[in-house]
C-alpha cells in the first residue's frame, strides 16, 4: 500500500472492495497541512486506479475528522504573499488557492464512492472535504463548524459552492456567515448527513455495512451513478438525460447486466468483474 505522511489508506479485509482512507495527523487533530493537499489527490488517484478498490470511506484518525487548515501554513501562506510584488505575490496566492481546491475537488474526480465518516470535530476545510464526499455519515455528538468567517477569510476551497445544493442557500448562507458550531443531530435535521449514529464505533460498523453492500453491486453501475449525478448538477434536464443516455449506451452492454439479472432470477447474490 502507498505510503503517506498525513493519510493511511487501509483494506482492512483483503478480499473486500472497501479502502479506507484516514485523515492521519491525530496530534493536530487531523488539521490540513500542505502536505495534506500534495497528498490527497495522490491518494484518491490510487484509489481510483486500483481494480480492487469500488468504495472508498473517509475517516480521521483519533478523536476527531478534521480540524481545518492547519494554522501554522495559513499563517505561513499570508506571509509568503506580503514578501514580494503585490500583483506577482497575489498571482502566486491565487495558483496555491486554486491547487488547494483542486485536492479537494479530487473526490469528485475520483470515479469511486466517497463515503465521509465523521465523528468529533469537522472544521472549516473538514466541511470542504465532507460536501465534496458522495454521502456523509456522522455521530450524534459530533460538531461542524463553517469556521472561515472567524479567521476573517471567504472559505474557498468548496463549501461555499457545494453546501447550498445540500442544505439550501438559506441554511448554507446562516452557517457560514455565523460560523457557528452545530452538532450530528442538526446537520441530519437540515441532511448535511444522511444517518446519525451513537457512538464512533457504531458509526464505524454501519458505514462498514453500507460501503460493503454498495462495493457489492456492479462497479460499472456505481460508478455510472455517481458520473451521471456529478453532470447533472452542471446541465439542465435535456443536457443531463442525453448524457446518461450516452453513458448507458456505452456501458449497457457490459456483462453487469446479465448477471445482475440472472442473479435476480435465481435468487443468488451476483459477482462482478473488477474494473
Ligand atoms: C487558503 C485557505 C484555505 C483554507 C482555509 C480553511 C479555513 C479553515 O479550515 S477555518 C478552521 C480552522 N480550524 C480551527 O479553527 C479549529 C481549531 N481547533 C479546535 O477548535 C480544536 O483543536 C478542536 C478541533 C475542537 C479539538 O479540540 P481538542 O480535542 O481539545 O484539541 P486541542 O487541545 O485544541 O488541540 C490539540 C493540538 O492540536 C492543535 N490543533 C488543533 N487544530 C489545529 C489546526 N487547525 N491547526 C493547527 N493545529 C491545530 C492544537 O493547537 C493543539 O496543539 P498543542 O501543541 O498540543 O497545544
Amino acid at each position: 500500500m502507498e505510503k503517506y505522511e498525513t493519510l493511511e489508506i487501509v483494506q482492512t479485509d483483503p478480499n473486500s472492495s472497501v479502502f479506507h482512507l484516514y485523515l492521519n495527523r491525530p496530534s493536530r487533530r487531523n488539521a490540513l497541512s500542505l502536505q495534506f493537499f500534495i497528498e490527497f489527490p495522490k491518494a484518491l488517484s490510487f484509489l481510483d486506479q486500483n481494480p480492487t478498490a469500488n468504495v472508498i470511506v473517509l475517516s480521521g484518525a483519533g478523536d476527531h475528522f478534521c480540524s481545518g487548515i492547519d494554522l501554522n501554513n495559513l499563517n505561513s501562506t499570508s506571509e509568503k504573499s506580503r514578501s514580494a510584488d503585490r500583483g506577482r505575490a497575489a498571482e502566486r496566492l491565487r495558483r496555491e488557492i486554486k491547487a488547494m481546491q483542486e485536492a479537494i475537488t479530487a473526490i469528485e474526480r475520483c470515479r469511486k464512492p466517497v463515503i465521509a465518516s465523521i465523528h468529533g470535530a469537522c472544521i472549516g476545510g473538514g466541511i470542504d472535504i465532507v460536501t465534496a464526499c458522495d454521502i456523509r455519515y456522522c455521530t450524534a455528538d459530533a460538531l461542524f463548524s463553517v469556521k472561515e468567517v472567524d479567521l476573517a477569510i471567504t472559505a474557498d476551497l468548496g463549501t461555499l459552492q457545494r453546501l447550498p445544493a445540500i442544505v439550501g442557500y438559506g441554511t448554507a448562507m446562516e452557517l457560514a456567515l455565523t460560523g457557528r458550531r452545530f452538532s450530528g443531530t442538526e446537520a441530519q435535521r437540515m441532511g448535511l448527513v444522511s444517518q446519525v449514529f451513537g457512538s464512533k464505533k457504531q458509526l464505524g460498523e454501519a458505514v462498514n455495512v453500507i460501503a460493503k453492500d454498495i462495493g457489492a453491486k456492479s462497479p460499472l453501475a456505481v460508478i455510472g451513478t455517481k458520473a451521471v449525478l456529478l453532470r447533472s448538477k452542471e446541465v439542465n434536464l435535456e443536457q443531463g438525460l442525453d448524457y446518461v443516455a450516452t453513458w448507458n449506451a456505452g456501458m449497457l452492454i457490459s456483462d453487469d447486466l446479465e448477471e445482475a439479472v440472472a442473479a435476480q432470477i435465481q435468487k443468488r447474490k451476483p459477482t462482478f468483474a473488477k474494473l
